[in-house]
């Protein structure tokens, strides 16, 4: 079996006639934390979009657990161990926090259910308190880890968190980025989009730069600190 759980390989994603993904390389091991990074409009959302099947390169190849899934349907590709928290959330406001958690359960890719409506409820405590609350009266930051929690509920091999402390009080923030660390340590892979680059990297193994829809920088943490004026010039920090 591949040891990839995601290969995107000379990834071109144009919308209309704007070329924004530029032969983008991209993979994802098993059990590694990547962060993604670059300032707005650089395409790590089309990027992530492209992956999960929600918006088709023009030419290249993602192949997800060894298998080519370029152009296949999202849900096909989430069936494969991928989960996807977009940017601005998605959690259905009409049913409650319980029942939001409950439809999402299923067994991952290798049979394995470590992620229980009782461990999410015990990792998001705050959630615990909301369980009979519907997904619309609920605060940022919770729909926020309502929306995770659905995401560890299916049992991924890979969480791809696109900005998910954007818009969150830092306590709630933290709260999310103590999550993160969690997921880490349970062996799942990550790839977070965040602007918060210190907290991203870290829990990150690997961080990945973009820039007008190119890798600018791909390194260790400790690559990435040693040279300050590469986030200077990418990420304007
Ligand atoms: N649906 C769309 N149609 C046309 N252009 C789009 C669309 N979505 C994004 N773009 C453009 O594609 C480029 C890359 O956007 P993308 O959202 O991938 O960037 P990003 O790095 O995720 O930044 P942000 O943090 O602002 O979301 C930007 O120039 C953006 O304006």
């Amino acid at each position: 079996m591949s040891t990839l759980l995601i290969d995107a390989k000379a990834i071109n994603t144009y919308y209309g006639a704007s070329h924004i993904l530029r032969g983008i390389d991209f993979r994802v091991a098993r059990g590694e934390t990547i962060g993604l990074m670059g300032r707005n409009g650089m395409g790590k959302s089309t990027l992530l979009k492209s992956i999960m099947g929600l918006v088709k390169p023009r030419s290249g190849s993602v192949d997800i657990a060894g298998q080519p899934m370029m152009g296949r349907p999202p849900y096909e590709i989430a069936r494969l161990g991928i989960a996807y928290v977009p940017e601005g959330r998605g959690i259905f406001g009409n049913l409650s926090v319980v029942e939001n958690l409950k439809m999402a359960a299923r067994a991952g890719t290798r049979g394995q259910r470590d992620w229980t409506y009782e461990r999410v409820l015990e990792t998001f405590p705050r959630l615990k308190e909301r369980l009979g609350h519907g997904g619309q009266q609920l605060s940022g930051g919770e729909q926020q880890m309502l929306t995770i929690g659905r995401a560890l509920m299916t049992n991924p091999d890979v969480l791809i968190l696109d900005e998910a402390t954007e818009g969150l009080a830092p306590l709630i923030a933290r709260d999310i980025w103590r999550i993160c660390q969690v997921v880490r340590e349970t062996g799942i892979s990550s790839v977070i989009v965040d602007k918060n680059w210190k907290h991203v990297t870290q829990i990150t193994d690997r961080n990945v730069i973009l820039v007008k829809g190119e890798v600018v920088f791909e390194g260790s943490s400790p690559e990435l600190h040693a040279r300050p004026q590469l986030l200077q010039q990418y990420l304007g920090v």
